[in-house]
């Protein structure tokens, strides 16, 4: 046995190998000594290897699964090997085989994938500054080819598959963070791709998939393709053709720009506050995939953004029929991902009752939809055509399915006469039993005599010892117990003979029957795939509506003009979490690409300067993917790229400052931008010298606002930069607006058309809580730093120190508000006050020498 475990494992010596004994897999050597640490299973030895002990782990074989995802999120990949005879003590180890390898990015199960994420297995290839990409959801079998020049067009792309697992040639590197696999240079090439695709699909009409004109696309496909035959070794009939689809560019918005904005999680890492969170009313898992992409793909084309927006207006405007369409949608299940286990035969009974309900609940949906046009009338075709299949798959299943077909009794009763006879011999076996003990015990006149089964006879005749020489001489002893003997007749061993073997060919007949049912899926896979593509649509398209109404966002103008204007703008993920009772300030802008391009936004720490410009970022963001706005009105320009430089902190990991990421971010937007640019630019020059950040951040400002059609929001500690407006006409200024209160200061959260006057940054020092020592002191050095060629002069004059002139004039200050205190104790008339006002008048005043 070691010896075939040796050989399996020398061909899979980049795997950990699940082998299969019995009810479990186990794992020996260094595999065990891995998979004891990664699962936290027992470590055990089974035999000697060179005199020494042979480490052995091992897990039952039912609960695989979750092991599997274990390893698999671990970095590794496992290949499962499998009895492929029943065992048979005679001759040798029974014939093993590798029945999969299971990496991430070829997972099919429901338990090991993220239902609102695809996670693609992603081939790359590189020439020069030319790429090309397949990317394949193996889950639900679709393609995703895609080819450009430049590492940031490159990088952007990476950025929206979001792969779960690279394949690259030996000399690259990968990109992003991922198990990343090398199938082997020759198979990067677009003839290996067009043998494989002729192999598995029959394709002859190569042409047709429009790969002859993307060598590079055609080359990553061949890397896919190889690589699966490596590693599933079971059909891929479900798989789409991997088909070239020219897209236009869409907007394009780099990696950090994503990060920035907190598509999928906040900065600080929590998914809550991402953008998609707040987004996600999806009523299916389908949906839910199809969302993202919509959003991590915004469009360029006016025309397919109309019919988008056209489509989610009409549901707005039918709020009856909304609410019925997202209640039978939640009654679709996962069906790509079902069907593609089916297809691949790694379903559960689950998944075919799954399908069948699912497929079950287009007809509704297509029919509240009537005869819609625009989109729905695609929708609507794509949902027909499955009615006869649902059907008989619904009667062919019972409603509610075993956990395992090895249990039985997933095909329903009266579907298959065959299977009903032989359950009914397996059924009616009771009642004959019952008739033929009562026979025998009227024959032999022995009230006691018991028919009874056990695992290791099988049926017996049970008599008591007393009595048992009495038992007729047809009865074959066959086991003495201490108060019974055990016998056997001719009559039940045939009995047995039949039930057992009825049990067997019902459940062949059942297996039979199932594998019937999954051909047929296997005929109609594109069929149902379509559907669910239908379904997918339909439910962003009944999610953007349900948000427009319960959120009041609004169906933005998009135009190709150059204004932009929002009315009643918001920010969508503040908004929703806003844990004050305070509500959202909403805020306008007005701007547009020609004279008005560039907002300076000035104002306090925590005034609401970066939550406005995102909320302006996402407003123009989402007005392309056909989402309706968090605004009351909004105008936006098309809009071909989003930047933002955003202060998130050290990158210390990748062993970059602050000041590092914020220049090359910089540089990226300076390097990049293009007409029709939005450019978010919060903070800029802040870790490094005061001079030297002025320096940058005006440089800066002066080269964005000189860009043609480019918008900039650009916010700034730096006051000297609102005198550009005074410089370029299409600057202005902007500010959040601050009230002081009783010595403190309240944040307004307003935006208005004007610089800020002063910086409060000591008045939010002390909100945060920094020693009243510090803060006094900190007023003493702002008082001597704004006041800096007055004191000298006065220095100068009265021949004292600097600090010493300050500090002469913070005493005369404060001797000055003792003495305005004094005067207003000097006027209280105690006799002439309530006592409410004169606790109130006592508190006022205590909060003065509180300041
Ligand atoms: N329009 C608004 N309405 C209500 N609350 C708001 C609004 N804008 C911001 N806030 C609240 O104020 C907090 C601070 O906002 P924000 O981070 O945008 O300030 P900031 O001016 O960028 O601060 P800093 O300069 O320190 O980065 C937010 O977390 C939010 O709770």
């Amino acid at each position: 046995m070691m010896q075939q475990y040796l050989s399996i494992k020398s061909e899979y010596a980049d795997c950990l190998l699940f082998y299969r004994m019995g009810d479990f897999y186990e794992m020996f050597f260094d595999d065990a000594v891995q998979a004891s640490k990664i699962l936290d299973i027992t470590l055990t030895k089974r035999g000697k290897a060179n005199g020494d002990d042979i480490p052995m782990a091992g897990v039952p074989w039912h609960q695989a699964e979750g092991y599997l995802a274990r390893l698999v999120a671990a970095g590794k990949r496992v290949a499962v090997c499998e009895q492929m005879e029943p065992p048979d003590g005679s001759k040798g180890p029974v014939r093993r085989e590798v029945v999969r390898v299971v990496t991430s990015g070829t997972l099919t199960e429901a338990e090991l994938l993220d239902h609102a994420r695809s996670a693609p297995l992603t081939a790359c290839v590189q020439r020069g500054e030319q790429w090309g990409i397949a990317a394949l959801d193996l889950s639900c079998g679709h393609w995703r080819l895609l080819e450009g020049v430049g590492a940031a067009a490159f990088e952007e792309q990476m950025a929206i598959l979001a792969p779960a697992e690279l394949l690259l040639p030996a000399a690259d590197e990968a990109v992003v963070d991922v198990p990343v696999a090398r199938p082997g240079d020759w198979s990067f090439s677009a003839a290996v791709a067009r043998e494989q695709l002729e192999q598995h699909f029959g394709i002859s009409d190569w042409q047709s998939l429009n790969l002859e004109t993307h060598p590079l696309a055609a080359a990553a496909t061949g890397a896919v393709l190889v690589y699966l035959v490596q590693t599933q070794k079971c059909t891929l009939s479900h798989l789409q053709l991997p088909v070239f689809i020219e897209r236009g560019e869409g907007m394009r918005i780099d990696m950090r720009s994503r990060r920035n904005l907190e598509l999928y999680c906040a900065l600080n890492g929590d998914p809550k506050a991402g953008m998609i969170a707040v987004l996600d009313e999806s009523c299916t898992p389908m949906g839910a995939r199809l969302l993202r992409q919509w959003i991590d793909a915004p469009l360029t084309d006016l025309e397919q953004l109309r019919h988008r927006q056209d489509a989610v207006q009409s549901l707005v405007d039918d709020r009856d029929m909304l609410a019925a369409l997202r209640s039978r949608l939640s009654d679709v299940r996962d069906i790509e991902r079902m069907l593609t286990r089916i297809v691949l035969g790694r379903a559960y009974p689950r998944d075919f009752r799954g399908l069948a309900d699912s497929l079950q609940a287009l007809p509704e949906l297509y029919t509240l939809l009537g005869d819609r046009s625009g989109l729905y009338a695609g929708i609507i075709k794509s949902l027909q055509g499955l009615e006869s299949l649902a059907a008989g798959l619904d009667q062919a299943l019972v409603a509610t399915v075993p956990a395992q077909f090895r249990d039985g009794g997933v095909i329903r009763e009266g579907f298959d006469a065959e299977l009903d006879r032989l359950r009914g011999l397996a059924r009616d076996a009771g009642d004959w039993l019952c008739r033929y003990e009562a026979r025998e015990r009227e024959r032999t006149g022995l009230a006691n005599l018991r028919v009874k089964y056990n695992k290791v006879f099988g049926y017996f005749i049970e008599i008591s010892r007393a009595q048992a020489r009495e038992a007729p001489a047809d009865y074959v002893r066959k086991q003495t117990l201490v108060n019974a003997e055990r016998f056997i007749t001719d009559e039940l061993h045939a009995f047995e003979s039949e039930i057992l073997g009825a049990q067997d060919a019902a459940m062949q007949r059942e297996e039979a029957l199932i594998e019937s049912l999954r051909q047929q899926l296997c005929q109609q896979a594109a069929a149902i795939q379509q559907a669910a593509r239908a379904v997918a649509s339909l439910d962003v398209l009944a999610c953007f509506a349900f948000l427009a109404i319960r959120y009041r966002y609004v169906r933005p103008q998009v135009h190709s003009g150059r204004a932009l204007q929002i009315v009643g703008g918001r920010h969508p993920v503040v908004e929703r979490h806003l844990k004050s009772k305070e509500p959202f300030v909403a805020n306008d802008t007005h701007m547009d690409m020609k004279s008005r391009r560039f907002m300076l936004l000035t104002g306090p720490n925590m005034g609401g300067k970066s939550t406005y410009m995102r909320q302006v970022a996402w407003i123009v963001w989402l007005a392309h993917t056909g989402c309706f706005v968090a605004a009351d009105e909004a105008r936006i320009p098309l809009t071909k790229r989003l930047f933002t430089r955003v202060g998130a902190g050290d990158e210390l990991a990748s062993g970059r400052s602050t000041f590092m990421v914020e220049m090359m971010e910089t540089a990226t937007i300076l390097n990049q931008m293009e007409p029709r640019s939005l450019v978010i630019v919060d903070e800029i020059g802040r870790g490094t010298s005061t001079w030297d950040g002025l320096a940058i951040a005006w440089s800066v400002a002066e080269r964005l606002i000189t860009a043609p059609d480019v918008l900039t929001l650009f916010a700034t500690h730096y006051h000297e930069l609102t005198e550009l407006p005074d410089t370029w006409a299409a600057a202005f200024n902007a500010s959040v607006t601050v009230r002081e209160w009783n010595g403190s200061v309240i944040f307004m959260h307003q935006v208005v058309e004007d610089a800020a006057d002063q910086s409060y940054g000591i008045a939010v020092a002390q909100l945060a809580g920094l020693p009243r020592e510090v803060v006094k002191r900190a007023r003493e050095h702002l008082f001597r730093l704004e006041h800096g060629s007055e004191l000298a002069a006065e220095s100068g004059k009265n021949q004292l120190g600097l600090f010493a002139v300050a500090e002469k004039r913070q005493q005369e200050a404060e001797l000055d508000g003792l003495r305005q205190l004094r005067e207003k104790i000097r006027q209280i008339d105690v006799n002439d006050m309530r006592p409410l006002d004169a606790l109130m008048y006592l508190d006022n005043l205590v909060r003065e020498v509180k300041q």
